[in-house]
């Protein structure tokens, strides 16, 4: 199930802003991919044009080429409701729908793909929530609100969300910066498992997460204030972190700027 993305020299604008400039990049399947840089350089908002997020901003546009396996997600004929469907996203703050139980949260998406049949619908909803290992913790109350929840649980209710729809990809926007440290690991955990069925992109101010999840880091950075921000490199996890390529990179990592 798990995909690879191909970037190609995309650049990414807010209007006529220039966020992001010519980034190229494989995400490899079956890994996680942590995207580290100092705060502006438009780690979010590359983010979102891997899943078509970014042109829901009014103003927001591309330029250049994502690919999913053989499929061009910036091709005129592709839908970007099917394209978020492939490619799930996880946000900053736990999201659930507020007024939802646990069980409807999990099951919404399935529901919106027209999914009726309440054996097929129990069957993903326990599936997804064990796939999240949030299961044992709320199986006892699944018509209770996924609100009720804390933080870290609500985050891990989001996880199962996202792949109840079985989704190719999931992106992480700094998905555990809202929690505690044990929910944290909790979360780090789980992404450790949910990688060998998907391709994870992780978005992280920590860089000592990146350095403990991911398996590749891409460094961003602006050339200069008010330039966009770009792919410095990206290489297997352990060389970003004990002998990058580029001086801008080691200067980051070892804390001289950012
Ligand atoms: N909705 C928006 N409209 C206009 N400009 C935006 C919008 N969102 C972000 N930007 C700008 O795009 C650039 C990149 O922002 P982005 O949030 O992607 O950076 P980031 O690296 O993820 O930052 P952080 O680490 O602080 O979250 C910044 O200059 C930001 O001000």
């Amino acid at each position: 199930m798990a995909k690879r993305i191909d970037v190609t020299d995309l650049s990414v604008y807010y209007g006529d802003f220039k966020a992001v400039e010519g980034v190229t990049m494989t995400v490899e399947p079956r890994s996680v991919t942590a995207f580290i840089g100092p705060s502006g350089c438009g780690k979010s908002t590359f983010l979102r044009t891997l899943n078509r997020m970014h042109e829901v901003i009014p103003g927001g546009r591309v330029e250049g080429k994502v690919m999913l396996d053989d499929q061009d997600l910036y091709a005129a004929s592709m839908d970007p409701v099917r394209v978020r469907r492939t490619i799930g996203m996880v946000f900053q703050r736990p999201n659930p729908f507020p007024t939802m139980s646990i069980y409807d949260n999990v099951a919404a998406g399935l529901r919106l793909n027209g999914v009726r049949s309440k054996s097929t619908l129990d069957g993903i909803v326990e599936e997804s929530l064990k796939g999240a290992n949030l299961w044992t913790e709320v199986k006892e109350r699944l018509g209770k609100p996924g609100a009720g929840l804390s933080g870290g649980q609500q985050q891990r209710l989001c996880i199962a969300r996202a792949i109840a729809v079985q989704p190719q990809v999931l992106l992480m926007d700094e998905p555990c910066s809202a929690l505690d440290p044990i929910s944290t690991l909790a979360i780090e955990d789980l992404i450790n498992e949910l990688k060998t069925e998907y391709t994870i992109v992780i978005v992280t101010h920590n860089m000592q997460q990146a350095a403990r999840v991911s398996d590749r880091t891409a460094f961003f950075n602006l050339r200069a204030t008010g330039e966009p921000g770009r792919l410095v490199e990206i290489d297997n996890t352990t060389k970003i972190f004990n002998n990058p390529s580029q001086k801008q990179t080691e200067d980051y990592i070892s804390g001289r700027f950012g």
